[in-house]
This record gives C-alpha cells, sequence and structure tokens, in this order.
C-alpha cells in the first residue's frame, strides 16, 4: 500500500498511475476537497479531466501508515516543514520520499535534509526529474530519478514506484537530484522572462546553457556528483521546463516578462528557492549572476532591460 500525503497536480497523478498495481491512499488537508474526490473520482481543483481508479483512496485524515510499503509527500517545498511538523508523529516506519522540488528559504535545505531533521529515523528519498502531472496522469511515458542515499532502500523502492509508463532510475546522489529540480525551476522563470519579454529563443538558449553552468557549479560545490546533473533531474527536468507552456515556472516568467500579473494561488517553486539559491551561492562565495538577475527580476529590483544589461556588460571570457 502507498500513501501519498498531498492532493495536489503532482500527488494525484502519482496517484492514478501506482494505482495500476498498487493500493494507494491519497491524503487531502481539507476534508471537503477529499469528499469531492471521493464522490466525483476527480480531483477537479488540482488535476481536472482525469478519473481516479477505484483503488485511490481519498482521505483527509491521517490514519497509521506503518503498514504502507511507502510514503510520497507532494506539498509544495516551502510547506514540506509544516506537514512534517504537524503530522510526523503518524508518519514513523516507511520510508518517507520528497516529491517536491526546492530549497527552503528559511534555511536552505532540501527535501530530504527537513525530512532528516524532524524524522531522523525514517529513511528518506527523493522523487524528481522532467514530468507534467498531467502527462503522468494520463499514461504518457515518463522517466524519473529516485535518489536515496541506502542503495538498500532505493533499490526496491525504485521497483515499488515504477510503473508500467513511469520509469524510475536510480542514484544514491541525492544533493544532485535535489537541487537539479530546485535549480531548474529559476532557470525556467528566466526562460519565461525571456520569451515573454520577446528576447528570442537564441537568447533563451544563451539562458539555458549559462544556468545550467550555475546549476552544476552550484551543486558540485555542495557535493553532487557533475553526470547527475547531466541526468533526467537536471539537464533533463530543465530543458522540460524552460521549454514548455505547460510549465508553471515558465508561464509565471512569462507574466513577469510581460509586465502582466500572474495568479498568486498557482504553485511556482522557483519564485522561493530563486532567493535560497542567491542566499546560498552569496554564503559559499559562488557566482551566480543568472540566478542573481532572475532573482532581482522577481522582487522588482530590476526591470528587463537592466537586468540584460547586467549580463550582458559583464567581462568576456572563456566557456
Ligand atoms: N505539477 C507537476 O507537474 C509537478 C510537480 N512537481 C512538484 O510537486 C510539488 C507539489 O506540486 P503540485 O502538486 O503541482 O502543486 P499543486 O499546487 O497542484 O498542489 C499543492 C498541494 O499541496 C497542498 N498543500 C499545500 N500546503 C500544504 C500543507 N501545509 N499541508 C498539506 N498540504 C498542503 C495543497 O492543498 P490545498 O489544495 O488544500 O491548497 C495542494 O493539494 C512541487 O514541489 C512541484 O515542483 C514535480 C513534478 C511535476
Ligand atoms: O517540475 C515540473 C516538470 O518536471 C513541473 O514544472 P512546473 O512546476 O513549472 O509546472
Amino acid at each position: 500500500m502507498i500513501v501519498i500525503l498531498g492532493a495536489g497536480a503532482f500527488g494525484t497523478a502519482l496517484a492514478i498511475t501506482l494505482a495500476r498495481s498498487h493500493a494507494v491512499t491519497l491524503w487531502a488537508r481539507d476534508p471537503q476537497h477529499a469528499a469531492e474526490m471521493q464522490g466525483t473520482r476527480e480531483n477537479a481543483r488540482r488535476l481536472p479531466g482525469v478519473s481516479l481508479p477505484e483503488n485511490i483512496r481519498v482521505c483527509a485524515e491521517i490514519e497509521t501508515v506503518e503498514t504502507a510499503d511507502a510514503v510520497l509527500l507532494a506539498v509544495p517545498m516551502q510547506r514540506l516543514r509544516a506537514l512534517l511538523e504537524e503530522h510526523g508523529a503518524r508518519l514513523a516506519g516507511p520510508p518517507l520520499v520528497a516529491c517536491c522540488k526546492g530549497i527552503e528559504l528559511t534555511t536552505g535545505l532540501g527535501p530530504t535534509q527537513i525530512i532528516a531533521q524532524i524524522l531522523p529515523q525514517s529513511p528518506a528519498a527523493i522523487l524528481t526529474g522532467p514530468s507534467f502531472a498531467a502527462n503522468i496522469a494520463k499514461g504518457l511515458p515518463t522517466a524519473l530519478t529516485l535518489a536515496c542515499t541506502d542503495d538498500e532502500i532505493g533499490r526496491p523502492l525504485q521497483s515499488l514506484l515504477s510503473t508500467g509508463t513511469l520509469r524510475l532510475y536510480r542514484t544514491t546522489d541525492v544533493i544532485g537530484a535535489e537541487l537539479g529540480g530546485a535549480l531548474k525551476n529559476v532557470m525556467a522563470i528566466g526562460s519565461g522572462v525571456v520569451m515573454g519579454a520577446g528576447l528570442g529563443e537564441s537568447a533563451r538558449a544563451a539562458l539555458m546553457t549559462r544556468g545550467f553552468a550555475e546549476m552544476c557549479r552550484m551543486a558540485t560545490a555542495l557535493g553532487a556528483r557533475p553526470d547527475t546533473l547531466s541526468g533526467l533531474s537536471g539537464f533533463g527536468d530543465l530543458v522540460l521546463t524552460c521549454t514548455s507552456d505547460q510549465s508553471r515556472n515558465t508561464r509565471f516568467g512569462q507574466s513577469l516578462g510581460r509586465n502582466e500579473a500572474f495568479d498568486p494561488t498557482i504553485t511556482v517553486e522557483g519564485a522561493a528557492t530563486a532567493r535560497a539559491v542567491c542566499q546560498r551561492a552569496a554564503e559559499l562565495g559562488i557566482d551566480m549572476p543568472v540566478s542573481r538577475a532572475i532573482t532581482a527580476l522577481i522582487d522588482g529590483e530590476l526591470q528587463v532591460d537592466q537586468a540584460m544589461d547586467m549580463l550582458l556588460s559583464r567581462p568576456l571570457k572563456e566557456e
């Protein structure tokens, strides 16, 4: 049995694909939302148009999860700590698999580090990589990375969470997998700004490439393996998120580039993570000019033309 905490787009999509071979419990924090989904067999609020198979049980109470094979944590990054602090006592036992992408703004920590702080006895892993919830829910082919420092735990989790259409690759490089997923969202906002402001596809390719260099610089400084950044959780997710209008980070960036408002209820992980990245980079003494420019745009400290001037007037150097 698999328990999924968080009935957003991603939690629901994972529930749908995993329900092909497992009993799944999907937990929503709002009892009315849970009752709606249980009754209509659809998550009309977060993932409309896809039916929930009968073997997904939707609930608003976290009962004991001792018998679960794994608990998936599918809430936005900045909400993970609150979720674990509120419900941690009921989660002890099975492996906890973070399904969120980002860096916590208040601490600079990634999802598995937060799990380790709050529930140090629970094995922790992260599921990340290029995937849109709607694609997974429709059963379209998708490949993700399952990262767990303890391969004895990672191996069975890889089998447990792979389905006929969802293929998981495994790594022990949790830092690399987490940082790839976190940092690519910052670059996706930048890519959206470039396209929204009409700067062209060549500029987007430049931003993605120089952004990828920054991703690698920060991640390797923090102990990641370079090949992890070149894989699904880094390069793969960067490409998907920066080039698709399905991405909420990209759409947020497009609005920024056009000077338009963006619906604040939509999850945009890259916004808080951009600030966290700049703080962390400053502490570590790492040069991250693309991330700095994107953060200044998000915070309204720079306009697009000023950000471009800042990036283009930097001293010329070797690639
Ligand atoms: N959507 C996608 O395509 C993908 C998303 N991800 C990652 O998955 C994570 C979740 O995103 P996604 O599902 O899309 O987000 P959504 O905005 O669709 O949903 C977020 C969910 O989290 C719930 N939630 C928010 N705060 C809390 C809290 N404190 N306690 C419990 N539940 C809470 C929300 O509940 P409520 O509805 O009541 O507000 C909602 O169900 C993100 O880190 C994202 O980067 C990864 C890959 C693909
Ligand atoms: O993480 C994702 C794709 O891999 C989803 O991207 P958005 O959060 O930008 O929609």
